[in-house]
C-alpha cells in the first residue's frame, strides 16, 4: 500500500464520547412502542476503535444514528468533546454532522461520479482552508486506490468501492467515524482489509472509530466490545 506524507501528520485526537440515560423508541401503529435504545451509558475514549454487536434488530443502527445526530434522543444525553449534541439545532447541528465521518455497508457513492469526484462530495458548497484536489488525491492514495481515481464505482470491487467510501468519510479530517456494518458486503479477505486500513487510519489520525458488525472476527480486533440486545447495552475489551 502506498505511504503518503500525509499519514506522517501529527495525529490530531478523536473525539472523547459520554453517553448518559440515553433513549430512543419508535412507535408502532398506534399502539406499541418499540424501545430502541433503552437507557444506554457508555463512554468511548478518543483514538479507540469499539465493535457495536448485538443481534438484528437490537438497536446497533440506532445508536450510531444517535450519535450522528442523525436521528434525535427522546431523553439522554450525548457528550462529543464537551458538547451535548441532543441540544443542537440548525446550524451547529449541521456542522456537527458534516464533522462526522460516516461509513456504510452499501457503500452509498454516487453512482455517476469518479472515485475522486466522490471523496470531494462531502467539501462541494463548503469551505476549506486546504487544496481540496491533492487532499483527495492523497486520500485515495491513502487507501489503496492510487490510479483509480477517474473510475466509477461500477468499475470497482465492493472492497475498493469501501476504500473510496472511506476516503470520503476522512476529507472533513473528522475526530469521530461512524461505520455501520462496513463490511457486510464483503468476503472475509476484503473485510479484514478494510479492518486493517481503519486500523491504519486510528493509529495515523488518533481517530474515534465505532463500527457496528455482526462479525466477530471483526469485533475481536477492536480496544472494546458494546454489545446491545433489546436496546441495552453492556461493554468488554477487546481482545
Ligand atoms: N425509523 C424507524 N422506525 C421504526 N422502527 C425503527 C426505526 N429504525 C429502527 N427501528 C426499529 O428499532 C429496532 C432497532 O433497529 P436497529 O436498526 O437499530 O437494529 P440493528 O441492531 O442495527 O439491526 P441490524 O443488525 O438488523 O441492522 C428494530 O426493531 C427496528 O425495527
Amino acid at each position: 500500500m502506498t505511504t503518503t506524507h500525509s499519514m506522517r501528520k501529527p495525529a490530531p485526537a478523536g473525539s472523547r464520547l459520554v453517553i448518559a440515560d440515553l433513549c430512543k423508541s419508535y412507535r408502532m401503529g398506534d399502539q406499541s412502542v418499540l424501545t430502541a435504545a433503552d437507557d444506554v451509558n457508555l463512554e468511548i475514549a478518543p483514538g479507540t476503535i469499539t465493535a457495536i454487536t448485538g443481534p438484528s434488530g437490537s438497536g446497533k443502527s440506532t445508536l450510531l444514528h444517535l450519535i450522528g445526530a442523525i436521528d434525535r434522543a427522546d431523553s439522554g444525553r450525548i457528550l462529543v468533546d464537551d458538547t451535548d449534541i441532543t441540544g443542537l439545532r440548525g446550524n451547529a447541528l449541521a456542522d456537527y454532522r458534516a464533522s462526522v465521518g460516516f461509513i456504510f455497508q452499501q457503500f452509498h457513492l454516487v453512482p455517476s461520479l469518479t472515485a475522486f469526484d466522490n471523496v470531494l462530495a462531502p467539501l462541494v458548497s463548503r469551505k476549506t482552508s486546504f487544496d481540496r484536489r491533492s487532499r483527495a488525491q492523497e486520500l485515495l492514495a491513502e487507501v489503496g486506490l492510487d490510479g483509480r481515481e477517474r473510475a466509477l464505482p461500477s468499475h470497482l470491487s465492493g472492497g475498493q468501492q469501501q476504500r473510496v467510501a472511506i476516503a470520503r468519510a476522512l476529507v472533513n479530517s473528522p475526530g469521530l467515524i461512524l461505520a455501520d456494518e462496513p463490511t457486510g458486503n464483503l468476503d472475509a479477505a476484503n473485510a479484514a482489509g478494510i479492518l486493517k486500513l481503519l486500523r491504519r487510519l486510528q493509529e495515523a489520525y488518533g481517530t474515534t472509530i465505532l463500527i457496528a458488525t455482526h462479525d466477530a472476527a471483526i469485533a475481536s480486533r477492536a480496544d472494546s466490545i458494546v454489545t446491545v440486545r433489546d436496546g441495552r447495552t453492556t461493554v468488554q475489551a477487546g481482545d
